[in-house]
């Protein structure tokens, strides 16, 4: 059987807010992501999610427990190997879009390529192929404030894939949006994680959207468990 894109055992993390006051957040988190899976972490305000996916995605390291992408062993690694493993293996979207303003939807999805030393043509021709998959090939010329909200959390998902990593964290995805244009949205993410087969794990406070993906994991007092 093939390795977990992500596996989380006995995870923890407390913040230290001054003396005297510290808070456990996460007290021994569990998660086994298959490939090609698409799970819903639901989970009350301030609960833990942003601390879970930034733990998963190697933005963060955890006080205890062990993170593995793709098998790997990532929590003893040093700075910049992890650095690297998150610029190679993990895609984040987040709520708000963070587009850069002054560059074309094209190259929003087009300038992590370069920096990931992929030559010009062929990130131009992949972010096509992306753009295309979520119904934008009419607006890679658009820049951001051009665009509708719909639209710009679309390309933010199209460049959140464009060094091909095999695993996508979202938080609150469509937490912006207006309900219906929301449902085209998460529908338009759907479709491109389905189409690229990367595993995902997405943060909803919208139980019918969470009720969409394969499985659903909420968050109580530190521990994840089945919704
Ligand atoms: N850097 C930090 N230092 C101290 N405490 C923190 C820090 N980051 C988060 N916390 C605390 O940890 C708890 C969980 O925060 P987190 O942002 O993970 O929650 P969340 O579930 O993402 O919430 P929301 O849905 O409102 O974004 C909160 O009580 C928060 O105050």
């Amino acid at each position: 059987m093939s390795d977990p894109v992500l596996a989380l055992d006995g995870v923890q993390k407390t913040y230290n807010q001054g003396r005297e006051n510290e808070v456990a957040v996460l007290k021994g988190v569990d998660l086994s992501l298959a490939p090609g899976e698409v799970v819903a972490l639901v989970a009350p305000s301030g609960a833990g999610k942003s601390t879970l996916l930034h733990i998963a995605g190697l933005l963060d390291t955890a006080d205890a427990g062990s993170v593995r992408i793709g098998g790997q062993e990532m929590t003893r690694l040093s700075d910049r190997k992890r650095t690297a493993a998150r610029r190679r293996d993990v895609g984040f979207v987040y709520q708000f879009h963070h587009l850069l303003p002054e560059f074309t939807a094209l190259e929003n999805v087009v300038l992590p390529q370069l920096a990931n030393g992929v030559a010009r043509g062929a990130a131009e021709a992949r972010a096509e192929t992306l753009l295309a998959t979520v119904g934008l090939q009419g607006r890679a010329g658009h820049r951001p404030g051009a665009l509708s909200g719909g639209e710009q959390q679309r390309v933010a998902f199209c460049r959140a894939l464009a060094n091909a990593p095999r695993l996508l964290l979202a938080d609150e995805p469509t937490g912006n949006l207006d309900p219906a244009t929301s449902d085209t949205v998460f529908e338009a993410l759907m479709h491109l994680v389905r189409e690229t087969g990367l595993s995902a794990l997405i943060a909803t406070h919208n139980l019918e959207l969470a009720a969409r993906m394969d499985r659903q994991l909420r968050m109580t007092d530190g521990h994840l468990d089945p919704a």
